[in-house]
């Protein structure tokens, strides 16, 4: 796992693709799929690895924005469709996380035959999603490498007062 206090989980690139890879792990026999479809962006990082680890070379993605449609509620629009599939059948649809579970509810609709992985899964959103290989707490925030930059800590004995 990667380096988390109560309400942060700071994930590394080694940790990110230990675990996509164990995912990946999970989905075999590789040839039940078809492809992998990427949720973009942040499932784009995890739908190459499990390509990759899977040997799947037909690699599509969907791209989805929320707005808010009035001051309580937001709704989700198709930025980008899919091409490769018309229900999802034999597709793996991957994601980075899955947290309130409003976006994988929201593609469920749209490909009603794909199976739906995620490498975080939060308790609100688990049931939306097939398979994911670490929980976490709903109060968490997690910070994904492409989103860090190592950077200097001073020693703990320094930053006493
Ligand atoms: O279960 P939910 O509450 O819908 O949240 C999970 C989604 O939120 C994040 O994406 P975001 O929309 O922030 O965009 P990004 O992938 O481009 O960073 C994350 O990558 C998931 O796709
Ligand atoms: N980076 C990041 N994006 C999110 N989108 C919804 N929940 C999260 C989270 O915990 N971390
Ligand atoms: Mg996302």
């Amino acid at each position: 796992m990667g380096w988390h206090s109560n309400r942060e989980f700071f994930v590394s690139w080694e940790e990110l693709h230990r675990a996509t890879r164990e995912l990946a792990h999970r989905q075999l026999p590789a040839e039940q799929y078809k492809g992998v479809i990427a949720v973009s962006r942040g499932g784009l990082v995890p739908a190459a690895i499990i390509a990759r680890e899977l040997n799947l070379r037909t690699v599509d993605c969907v791209a989805v924005s929320s707005y808010a449609h009035d001051q309580q509620k937001d709704e989700l629009a198709l930025l980008k469709d899919v091409s490769a599939t018309e229900d999802g059948e034999g597709f793996l649809v991957v994601d980075d996380l899955v947290d309130t579970g409003n976006t994988l509810k929201f593609l469920r609709k749209r490909l009603p035959k794909a199976k739906f992985i995620t490498v975080y899964a939060k308790p609100a959103g688990i049931e939306l999603v097939d398979d994911y290989v670490a929980d976490l707490e709903q109060e968490t925030w997690i910070h994904f490498p492409w989103d860090m930059h190592l950077h200097y800590v001073e020693p703990l004995a320094g930053q006493e007062s």
